[in-house]
């Protein structure tokens, strides 16, 4: 490893930002304190960190959960979400965003394609599901090549799902079905005494029309040689989270992925502590720290460095510095 080498480009990654303009307060389970109003100036510390970096990162990726659900009770989901995308905005780069359950909370889908927050017009392509954008079946997910022979490919978790979708979709009444059949609990949010404790109304699955499509993007990108990372706002592999924080039907991404020689990395977050595992095929599956619970005189942020050989994560505050090697390298 050379460690005077220059990377062929770096990008930034952030996640749960969840800003409200709230006192601080414990998270459901009483365990951990969020930091509501905070979040707002840790995110204007990354954005200043990563504009003064000499290999500038080319894009950020904003892994979800950008403000929170306290934004509907408090009627402020419209201006947390300007005041949050102005601190981006100042980086003059491109911001990739995924849709996580607090953007759900917040807007429906219908308003999310039509925000700042849809960023599929920055991949390569435009309509990102077999159907138009305000069709209520449709998902969330697009793909880019920042650099020869790379590609990021990020992917829409809540395809499946009773929040965001429609009631009068097939989407949102298959979703209902599936969640009632795995979670007995008379509230859904509950994961008490569930077998598969992914099962909870906070989390969704991916339809088999997207991992057609994932299939896809990702035999093209074997066949050129790429190497893709794969981001998401759900993990997809136990070791590298909380159960309860997995994507319903996890197995049937994490085999999709396995199979596919280009993907060197899986992105997520909505677990607030992180997490990381390299799994036996060799995906580096990194959860990122969520700012939410970050105390404001910490940091959780990343600027990820790209070489031909492998990664290099340089962490902020609570999110580790890591070496990746790719697989197959
Ligand atoms: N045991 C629980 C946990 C949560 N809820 C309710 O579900 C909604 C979402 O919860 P929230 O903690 O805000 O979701 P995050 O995305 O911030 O975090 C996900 C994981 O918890 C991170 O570890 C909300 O309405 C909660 O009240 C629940 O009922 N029961």
């Amino acid at each position: 490893m050379d460690e005077t080498q220059e990377p062929l480009f770096t990008f930034g990654v952030i996640a749960d930002i969840q800003y409200a303009d709230k006192d601080d307060g414990y998270n459901y389970v009483k365990t951990r304190m969020r930091y509501y109003r905070s979040s707002l100036s840790l995110l204007r510390d990354a954005t200043q960190e990563w504009a003064s970096e000499s290999a500038r990162p080319a894009f950020i990726i904003q892994l979800g959960d950008i403000i929170d659900g306290f934004n509907v009770p408090l009627k402020t989901s419209e201006s947390s979400l300007t005041k949050v995308l102005d601190e981006f905005e100042k980086l003059k780069i491109p911001i990739h965003h995924i849709w996580g359950n607090h953007e759900f909370y917040n807007f429906n889908r219908k308003q999310l394609m039509e925000s700042k927050l849809n960023s599929t017009p920055l991949g390569e392509t435009q309509v990102i599901s077999p159907e138009s954008h305000d069709d209520l079946e449709s998902f969330y997910a697009y793909h880019f090549s920042p650099f020869p022979k790379f590609r990021i490919l990020l992917i829409d978790s809540y395809d499946f799902s009773v929040i965001g979708r429609d009631p009068s979709s097939q989407k949102y009444v298959k979703s209902l079905k599936v969640l009632k059949q795995k979670n007995k609990n008379a509230d859904l949010n509950s994961p008490t005494d569930l077998d598969e404790p992914q099962f909870v109304q906070f989390n969704g699955g991916i339809s088999n029309a997207q991992l057609n499509w994932i299939g896809g993007i990702l035999q093209s990108s074997d066949k050129n040689g790429e190497k893709v990372i794969v981001a998401g706002h759900l993990p997809i592999y136990p070791p590298s989270t909380d159960p309860i924080c997995l994507t319903w039907n996890y197995l049937d991404v994490l085999s999709m992925l396995q199979v596919h020689p280009s993907v060197v990395a899986y992105f997520a977050g909505h677990d607030h502590d992180g997490g990381y595992c390299q799994d036996p095929h060799g995906i580096h599956h990194i959860t990122f720290n969520g700012i939410i619970e970050t105390p404001p005189d910490s940091q959780a942020f990343a600027t990820m460095e790209i070489y031909e050989d492998r990664m290099e994560l340089r962490g902020r505050g609570l999110v580790p510095n890591r070496t990746l090697i790719y697989r197959n390298s």
